[in-house]
């Protein structure tokens, strides 16, 4: 199913309204509505323990089926995948009796407000992320489906990536049940709609392109060349061009495999600018010439310090993300 961009919304809550559920008594506190999509919508509340994301939906079987991803995925290897799963019950609202699920609150910026802040080279870093988490879901026989930047969330400091709207999640071998055309492989005629890994990784490359155009673009003639090009002409993309263009094609087996290639990409990038050549025509024989040699050479170990600097930071933050693993 495509996935529909009307919004069919039976109801609103509003701040200050209180819900309790039917079957468990828990009582939650409308704080303010975070987004509403085709299931439903999702508000922040405050509950006994504290705030968490409360999702309203006027279909029971489509909550029925996120509450069940979310229950899959707290399995997944012991490791939180999507936000963690706290209450599933019933509200009574007029005559209408109206499931609703919550979940941990999840509190972060959107990817695009994220990399308004942050180097280029985060766009990997938060790749490499989500390709970690990708291969343990794909492991557990599951394909996220619906990946796109609008269902993940840059959670921290420290920074990681986290995954929202479980909705589109499908076991391996079926057909994929909810996507997004500009993430879709067989938008662009590159692959099936088949729920596989490299369904995923498809996405994956494609929530980079559109990190370096924010505004998409609708496909041409031939979607594949089109896709090659957009990368190649990103200053952004082009260091991670061989990654990203084997993402696209379906050439790798798993997310592993990409992460792996991500990582290599990420450090040859951070010791390729620490290795390079002295800048030229510092050799000059008068003394200011020499006051000048001294300046750039000062300028250089400064530039080579913070280049250092930056790149002793990926590492670091690679050591976080496989600890946090
Ligand atoms: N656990 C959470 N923590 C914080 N914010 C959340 C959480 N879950 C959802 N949101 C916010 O609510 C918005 C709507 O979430 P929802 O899951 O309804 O996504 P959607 O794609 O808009 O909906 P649908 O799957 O129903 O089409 C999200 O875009 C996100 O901003």
């Amino acid at each position: 199913m495509m996935k529909n961009t009307s919004k069919g919304q039976v109801f609103k809550l509003r701040a200050g309204e209180r819900i309790t559920g039917k079957w468990h008594r828990n009582e939650y506190s409308i704080i303010r509505e975070l987004g509403s999509g085709a299931t439903g919508t999702v508000y922040l509340a405050s509950g006994r323990n504290g705030q968490v994301a409360v999702k309203t939906g006027h279909d029971s079987m489509a909550i029925i089926s996120e509450v069940n991803v979310l229950k899959h995925f707290s399995r997944v290897q012991g490791k939180i995948l999507g936000p963690s799963l706290i209450d599933v019950d019933d509200f009574v609202h007029g005559q209408q009796q109206i499931p609703f699920y919550v979940m941990e609150f999840l509190k972060g910026e959107t990817l695009f407000q994220f990399m308004k802040d942050h180097k280029p080279e985060w766009a990997g870093i938060l790749l490499v992320q989500l390709l970690t988490d990708l291969q343990m879901l794909h492991q557990a026989g599951w394909v996220f489906g619906d990946l796109k930047p609008d269902n993940l969330l840059v959670v921290g400091p420290p920074h990681r990536v986290r995954w929202i709207d479980v909705g589109g999640t499908t076991q391996v071998g079926r057909s994929i049940k909810e996507y997004t055309e500009f993430f879709d492989r067989g938008y662009w005629g590159l692959g099936t709609r088949k729920a596989e890994p490299s369904y995923d990784l498809f996405a994956a490359s494609m929530i980079m392109i559109n990190l370096a155009y924010p505004q998409r673009f609708e496909k041409r003639k031939d979607g594949g060349g089109q896709l090659k090009e957009a990368v190649k002409n990103s200053s952004m993309l082009s260091p991670f061009q061989s990654v990203l263009l084997k993402g696209l094609y379906g050439k790798y087996r798993s997310a592993e495999e990409m992460r792996n290639d991500m990582v290599s990409v990420l450090n040859n990038k951070g010791t390729s600018r620490m290795s390079a050549p002295p800048a030229k025509g510092q050799r000059t024989a008068s003394r200011s010439g020499q006051r000048v040699k001294k300046k750039k050479k000062k300028r250089a170990v400064m530039f080579e310090t913070v280049l250092l600097g930056s790149f002793l930071f990926i590492v670091y933050l690679f050591y976080l993300v496989s600890q946090s693993m």
